[in-house]
């Protein structure tokens, strides 16, 4: 996989045309959610380059991150002309940056695209690395292929206008990431002031962040050994996700992974010796601003066989990141379901269920 150009824009208007200059095309399109077309969208016009761009316009949420969505900006791009040579820029979050990548790698084979994410999520992670897709089944991401954007362009003002729980639903892959990587980066994380937002030093660490997953995929970008670590909190987190679709109460991604990051920090301290005063302050600060996602023990089967189709996974042994410490990374972890089960009771013990 080639190296993925990532821009901190200083100048979206600019930085855009210079990221289509490089990627000649024969027609344009731009996918944005709805919320994205009303917010986003009128930053964009400025922009000369994207006077004669198509516009596609599809449903918010994950609840549309599927198949249906996907064939119906397939037959846009069918019906409006788009060939191998046409180039799409994603404007949204996650959702848009995966199920656009998707359809944009898959559409005759594959055409150029450029990410321009509007949520925190998708600032650190979603938009970057080449990870895209659609849930399937109830699965999370359960299609889709490795396929990186020509150019990711990281316009944090944006997220001005994002609400507060998307704002911490993007915070808990930061939070990931400060895990992953070093301590003053986790302490940093964990002494911001969520309640009155500094956008200037949000967006230094908007910086880093991307920082770290950058520097991950980098090394690893099929996800065959240390690419792995992105995957904390998520190997529980997405059956909690998947629990929660099921269940019909979805629950945001990143608070999905905030709750898988309390239980896979407790395998962490148990196999891996995670220290128990650092697993307590992110847990504090997890209960502090996540709230709980609430289930009883008659359910941990079932979260267990939602656990079992993790990617990660070999032969059906479910496969773990843990950490030894912070940024002192174990991949490749396996555990017997006893202490799986154990977990979740540990989980539901900490969250007061
Ligand atoms: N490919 C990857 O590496 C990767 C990494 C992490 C997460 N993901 C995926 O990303 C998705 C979650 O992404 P997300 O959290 O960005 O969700 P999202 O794309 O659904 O966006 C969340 C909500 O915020 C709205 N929104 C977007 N930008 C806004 C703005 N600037 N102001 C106000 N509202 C705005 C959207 O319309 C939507 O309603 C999940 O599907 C997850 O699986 C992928
Ligand atoms: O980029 C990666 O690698 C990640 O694992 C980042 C995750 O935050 C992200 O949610 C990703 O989509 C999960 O991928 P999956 O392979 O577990 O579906
Ligand atoms: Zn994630």
């Amino acid at each position: 996989m080639s190296k993925q150009e990532v821009i901190l824009c200083k100048n979206l208007e600019l930085s855009l045309g210079q990221a289509i200059e490089k990627c000649p095309y024969d027609r344009l399109f731009i996918l944005t959610d709805e919320h994205t077309h009303r917010l986003c969208m009128p930053q964009m016009k400025e922009v000369s380059y994207l006077k004669d761009a198509i516009e596609i316009t599809i449903g918010a949420g994950d609840i549309h991150k599927t198949l249906e969505t996907l064939a119906s900006v397939w037959q846009v791009l069918s019906d409006k002309g788009a060939t191998r040579h046409s180039l799409l820029i994603n404007l949204g979050g996650g959702m848009i940056t995966d199920l656009g990548g998707f359809a944009a790698a898959t559409f005759k084979r594959g055409f150029s695209y450029i990410n321009v994410p509007t949520t925190l999520l998708a600032m650190v992670d979603a938009s970057v690395g080449g990870k895209t897709g659609i849930n399937f089944n109830g699965l999370k991401n359960e299609i889709g292929v490795f396929a990186p954007a020509n150019s990711v362009l990281i316009e944090t003002e944006f997220l001005r206008s994002l609400d507060t729980q998307n704002f911490f639903s993007g915070y808990a892959e930061m939070l990931k990431h400060g895990l992953i990587s070093n301590t003053s980066h986790w302490t940093e994380l964990l002494n911001f002031n969520t309640e009155s937002i500094d956008y200037n030093y949000l967006k230094q660490l908007v910086g880093q962040s991307v920082q770290v997953k950058e520097n991950i995929v980098e090394q690893d970008p099929f996800e065959h050994g240390i690419r792995k670590a992105l995957n904390l909190g998520h190997t529980v987190g997405h059956a909690f996700e998947s629990l929660a679709l099921a269940e019909n109460r979805p629950v945001l991604h990143g608070y999905a992974v905030a709750w898988g990051i309390v239980c896979e920090l407790y395998l962490s301290h148990l196999k891996a010796g995670f220290p128990k005063d650092k697993m307590r302050q992110t847990i504090q600060f997890i209960k502090e601003n996540y709230g709980i996602f609430a289930f009883d023990c008659k359910q941990y089967e079932q979260l267990y066989a939602f656990m079992l189709h993790d990617k990660k996974n070999k032969a059906g042994i479910i496969n773990f990141t843990l950490l030894k410490d912070i940024g002192d990374i174990s991949i490749n972890q396996t555990t017997d379901k006893d202490l799986i089960f154990e977990m979740f009771d540990f989980y539901r013990e900490c969250m007061g269920i």
